[in-house]
């Protein structure tokens, strides 16, 4: 089996900003994969989002106009509570038979994987592909070093060859950019235009959430 895998990238976006989709568009490159960018409705570990999900959607939306590659999935909107990747992984296992899922996660994100829950069982659903992100420490907890040794691969191929189970790191344009710095700009009204994706400024209510 060889199959185009399908590649989840799964973030709060609050707001999606120009490292977010500068690291989806290369890892749908490097692994010649279908990329979903996967706004959470609940996001498990972090206060609750400024920016409501319908407005997090709105603006993804704007942000992925007009290209071919990255696709907006918005499923998770439509569960309540918190929203667990896991049972949106297996959502997507029944869906897609054997074809390889790849879960995206930021470096910083893979790192804090043991506290997520049901994380083990993540790796029986999907590989996970961690993208390079400046500024984050390289140390891995033993118990997730104790996960991901066994797994970690850079073959590409044979990633395309299995459903589930590979970690590979896929390195990527460094961009020191992040949605927290993006909102203390704009909370202090600043105008952080070349950090954010255009589509995001043709449309001023897009980013009143973040305005004082
Ligand atoms: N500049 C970046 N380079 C690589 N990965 C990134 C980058 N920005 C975000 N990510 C990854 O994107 C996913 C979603 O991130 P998220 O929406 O929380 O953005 P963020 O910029 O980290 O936001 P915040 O500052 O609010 O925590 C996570 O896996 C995160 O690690
Ligand atoms: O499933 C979990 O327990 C879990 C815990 C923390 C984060 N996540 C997911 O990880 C992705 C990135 O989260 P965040 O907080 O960095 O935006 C997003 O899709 C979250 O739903 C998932």
């Amino acid at each position: 089996m060889s199959a185009r895998p399908l590649a989840i990238f799964g973030g709060t976006f609050d707001p999606v900003h120009i490292g977010h989709l500068t690291v989806a568009w290369e890892a749908a490159e490097l692994l010649d994969a279908e990329v979903r960018l996967m706004p959470a409705n609940v996001p498990p570990h972090r206060a609750a989002p400024l920016a409501s999900a319908a407005e997090r959607v709105a603006m993804l939306r704007a942000a992925l106009a007009g290209q071919p590659r990255l696709v907006l999935d918005a499923r998770e909107l439509e569960r309540d509570g918190p929203s667990y990747t896991i049972d949106t992984l297996i959502e997507l296992r029944a869906e897609q038979n054997d074809r390889p899922l790849v879960l995206l996660l930021g470096a910083d994100a893979f790192a804090g994987l043991p506290t997520w829950h049901c994380w083990r069982e993540l790796f029986d659903v999907a590989h996970i592909g961690v993208l390079s992100r400046p500024g984050v420490p390289a140390v891995l907890s033993d118990e997730l070093l104790h996960e991901v040794v066994p797994r970690r691969s850079d073959d590409v191929d044979a990633l395309r060859g299995q459903p589930a189970g590979m970690v590979i790191e896929l390195t990527v344009t460094p961009l020191e950019i992040s949605a927290t710095r993006i909102r203390e700009l704009l909370a202090a009204g600043r105008d952080p235009r070349y950090l954010l994706p255009t589509g995001l400024f043709d449309t001023p209510a897009l980013l009143a959430p973040y305005r004082d």
